[in-house]
């Protein structure tokens, strides 16, 4: 085996890295040289203002979105030639919770969490019940798998996507918005419940959030999207004590800095037609 072969150095390649990325939709660039790395086991935060481009960026990872330039790269792999099953089978290394977790309403808990094995793999029905009670067990909802999504809450509904997304064992779980419309209590403990199964499950996780206090509690890295660059990338204490005028205003929710609170618009006076009459 030649040294760079070597199990230890194989183990140092990111799980995921984006290489002087740019992408968008159509004409419209929404990313520009857009350079993030992500060793195994760990959490990063993707935060920035809205419409950034956090979410197209899980959208490459997903390859979703091919990049007009650069390299988005999965286990080392260069994601944009791979096809049919190549393609299918990264895809299954990876699991996603989409906002909201969009249960299958017409499916009970139990059958959601089932859905991915019984779509991906051929296990024998034992198999799949042990597996599936095993996922909802890490998510404390073991007794609710007969419920229905109409009969879990807000809260509940969000762990059973996650036992979802985990379902087929995946090495990286992207996450958009996971925390969306949960109470602070649900919020605190989905939050945990990411941080913990990562750690359990030896993960690694994208969580896109705008809930700064929870994600910079349990992201080992936070990444800021603004204007189509990450504008700062560290861990969540070298971010709250950026100095960088943008970070600042973002972590610390002012209302005004680099991004403006107002569109750029006439003046007020002449808006409402009072110069003539001053
Ligand atoms: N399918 C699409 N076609 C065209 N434009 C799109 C598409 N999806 C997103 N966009 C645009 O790309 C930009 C980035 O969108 P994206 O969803 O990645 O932002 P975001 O940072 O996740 O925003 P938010 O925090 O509001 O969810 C936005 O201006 C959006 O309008």
């Amino acid at each position: 085996m030649a040294p760079s072969d070597s199990p230890s150095s194989l183990r140092q390649v990111p799980l995921v890295e984006l290489r002087d990325v740019s992408c968008g939709y159509g004409e419209r660039v929404i990313l520009e040289s857009v350079n993030l790395k992500l060793q195994r086991g760990k959490v990063l935060a993707l935060i920035g203002t809205s419409g950034g481009g956090k979410t197209t960026v899980l959208r490459l990872l997903g390859r979703q979105l091919q990049p007009f330039k650069g390299q988005v790269l999965f286990d080392g792999q260069d994601l944009a030639p791979l096809g049919g099953d190549q393609l299918y089978a990264v895809r299954r290394r990876m699991g996603m919770l989409f906002q909201f977790g969009a249960l299958f309403t017409d499916l009970s808990v139990f059958e959601n969490v089932a859905f991915p094995l019984r779509e991906h793999t051929q296990l024998p029905e034992a198999m799949i019940r042990d597996l599936v009670l095993m996922k909802l067990n890490a998510v404390g909802l073991r007794g609710a798998r007969d419920l229905m999504p109409s009969e879990v809450s807000g809260g509940m509904a969000r762990r059973v996507a996650l036992a979802r997304a985990i379902a087929l064992d995946p090495d990286l779980v992207l996450y958009d918005e996971p925390f969306a419309g949960l109470d602070p209590i649900s919020l605190g403990v989905a939050a945990r419940l990411i941080r913990d199964l990562n750690d359990a499950l030896g993960l690694t996780s994208i969580i896109v959030s705008h809930d700064l206090h929870e994600t910079f509690a349990i992201a080992d890295e936070v990444a800021m999207i603004a204007n189509g660059r990450v504008v700062a990338q560290g861990t969540p204490d070298e971010l709250r004590h950026s100095e960088d005028p943008l970070v600042k205003q973002f972590v610390g929710a002012h209302a005004d800095g680099p991004v403006r609170f107002h569109q750029p618009a006439a003046p007020v006076m002449q808006d409402f037609g009072l110069e003539a009459r001053a």
